[in-house]
Order: structure tokens, then C-alpha cells, then sequence
């Protein structure tokens, strides 16, 4: 009821030791806290918090117009809803290596249990698209040593994500993935990856955990869970589809408004009363309820 028991420090701990094990570990997007829940009632491993889903969210494109205190807030919304430890996407760290660390701190105290920062220039671009800039690796890895160095929990994940593969090619991706490892990196998101060859050569030459990227309609095929863990990937997200889903499902709607005028033919396509209820807890709400209504003061 009310928020998840499992206290922050807890969540990175056991996800640190998940992800130890060396299994694939699967983070659906969540676009809100309720979507959170969801994903923690069908079993999955973590949630993933886009950057692209919160500016969309906002009504706005994604090109690094939120700010820390908005991203901050709404992950801490998200993740304290969820058992699940959930990852957040912190764009370019919001600024340079001082603003990183206080980006890192800030979504400690959040309850996030980790975080990904790219080497792209401000302002950032959604990685698929085309026309994205890369900062040099001196700046990159100042942006992951900084991260490093400014968490309190060792077990807060410091993910490393490079973009430089769309304009420099694969090998650059691999020296770029090395350089901030050995900055601190403790995992590494390689954004727009062409091919599962590519992926597997990226987790193939790394010491650490590397992430795929599955989102839809961008540079990279829609692999299989299944092909991914064949090539050694250890992380995956799908960081838009829930939202695209539901912005489709709402469409349709709206659609069958205008031209049915109810919704009648549309009742099977919704998550019935009974099912929302369910996932609010809305029973053990009624019985806190009772037990505080029908508490005697005896004297
Ligand atoms: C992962 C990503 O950074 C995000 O914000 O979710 C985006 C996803 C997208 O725009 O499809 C990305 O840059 O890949
Ligand atoms: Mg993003």
C-alpha cells in the first residue's frame, strides 16, 4: 500500500546482484508510476524511466529541454511505487562534471538505482535520429568520473551510454566504451547499434554489463530477448513502447468517439475497473481504513 517496501539502497543492492549473475535483465519503459506497477505484477526485472517519455510526457520534444528538478521528481514518483529497481535516463547529466555529480546525488536521494549519461553535446538529440554531435573523450569521461566519484551507494549504477557509433562507426564505439569504463562506468549503453554482430563485438571486448537499446521505429532491429542474450547483451529496454501503445490504444478511441459516439465496442480493449483496482492494492487501502475507523480507546 502506499509506496513500495523495499527501501532504495535494498532495490540497487539485489540489482547489483542480479545483474552479477550475468543473466539478461529485462526494463520495460514505464511512462508513470501506475505503468510501473504493471510492469512489476507481470515479473519483469527493473523499469526504465525514458527521457524521451517524460519530454513527451510534458508535450514536449526530446531535446534536453527538462531539467534535473522535473526528471528527478518524476522518477522519484515512479520508482517509489515499484519493488523493482528502476533505471533513469539523465541525458547529458544536465550540464558538465559539477552539475553530473549533483545530477548523480540528486537521483540517489530519488530512490533510483542507477542512472545513464551520454556523450552527446548539449543539446542532445534522441540517439536515432540523424544530425547528433558527440562531445571528445576527455569531456565524456570527465561527465562518468564525476558520476563515479559523487555517489554515496556504491551500488547506484553509473551507466556509461555512447552515441558516437551513428557518426564514427563501431570501432570508436569500443575505445569510447573502454575509455569510460576506466573512468567508472559500471555498465555501457552502445546507442544505435546496427546489427546483433554489433552488439555481441561491443559485449564481447567490455568487462562490464552492456544494454540494447530496443526502441521502435530507430536505427536498430527489434531483436529477440532470446538473440540478445545469445550475443552476451545483459540489459535491455524498450524504453517508448509502452507509451507508444497506449498512445495508439487512446487514438482509437478517440477515433471511435467521433464516429460511434460511446465506447461500447471498445470496453475489451480497456484494463477493466476490477483489474486497476487490483493493481492499486485498493482492498488493503479499505481494510487500513476499517482498522483506523473501528480503533476503541479503552479506558
Ligand atoms: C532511450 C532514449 O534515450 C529515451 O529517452 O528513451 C531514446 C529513445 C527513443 O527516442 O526512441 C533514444 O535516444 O534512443
Ligand atoms: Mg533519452
Amino acid at each position: 500500500m502506499l509506496y513500495a517496501k523495499t527501501p532504495a539502497h535494498e532495490k540497487r543492492r539485489l540489482f547489483r546482484e542480479r545483474l552479477a549473475t550475468g543473466e539478461l535483465l529485462c526494463f520495460p519503459g514505464a511512462f508513470n508510476p501506475l505503468s510501473a506497477k504493471l510492469i512489476e505484477r507481470k515479473g519483469f526485472d527493473g523499469v526504465y524511466i525514458s527521457g524521451a517519455v517524460l519530454s513527451a510526457d510534458l508535450g514536449l520534444p526530446d531535446i534536453g529541454l527538462t531539467t534535473l528538478t522535473e526528471v528527478a521528481q518524476r522518477a522519484g514518483q515512479i520508482a517509489r511505487v515499484t519493488d523493482l529497481p528502476s533505471i533513469v535516463d539523465a541525458d547529458t547529466g544536465f550540464g558538465e562534471a559539477m552539475n553530473v555529480a549533483r545530477t548523480v546525488q540528486t537521483l540517489e536521494d530519488a530512490g533510483l538505482a542507477g542512472c545513464h549519461i551520454e556523450d552527446q553535446v548539449n543539446p542532445k538529440r534522441c540517439g536515432h535520429l540523424d544530425g547528433k554531435e558527440v562531445v571528445g573523450t576527455s569531456t565524456a569521461v570527465q561527465r562518468i568520473r564525476s558520476a563515479a566519484d559523487a555517489r554515496r551507494d556504491d551500488n547506484f549504477l553509473i551507466m556509461a551510454r555512447t552515441d558516437i557509433r551513428a557518426l564514427e562507426g563501431l570501432d570508436a564505439a569500443i575505445d569510447r566504451s573502454k575509455a569510460l569504463v576506466d573512468a567508472g562506468a559500471d555498465a555501457i549503453f552502445g546507442e544505435a547499434m546496427r546489427d546483433l554482430s554489433e552488439f555481441e563485438q561491443l559485449a564481447a571486448a567490455l568487462d562490464v554489463p552492456v544494454l540494447a537499446n530496443m526502441t521502435e521505429f530507430g536505427k536498430s532491429e527489434l531483436f529477440t530477448v532470446d538473440q540478445l542474450r545469445d550475443v552476451g547483451v545483459r540489459m535491455v529496454i524498450w524504453p517508448v513502447s509502452t507509451l507508444r501503445m497506449a498512445m495508439g490504444a487512446t487514438e482509437r478511441a478517440l477515433d471511435t468517439l467521433l464516429s460511434e459516439g460511446n465506447l461500447t465496442s471498445q470496453l475489451g480493449a480497456m484494463q477493466h475497473r476490477a483489474d486497476l483496482y487490483d493493481l492499486l492494492d485498493y482492498e488493503e487501502y479499505n481494510s487500513f481504513d476499517s482498522s483506523i475507523f473501528n480503533f476503541q480507546i479503552t479506558k
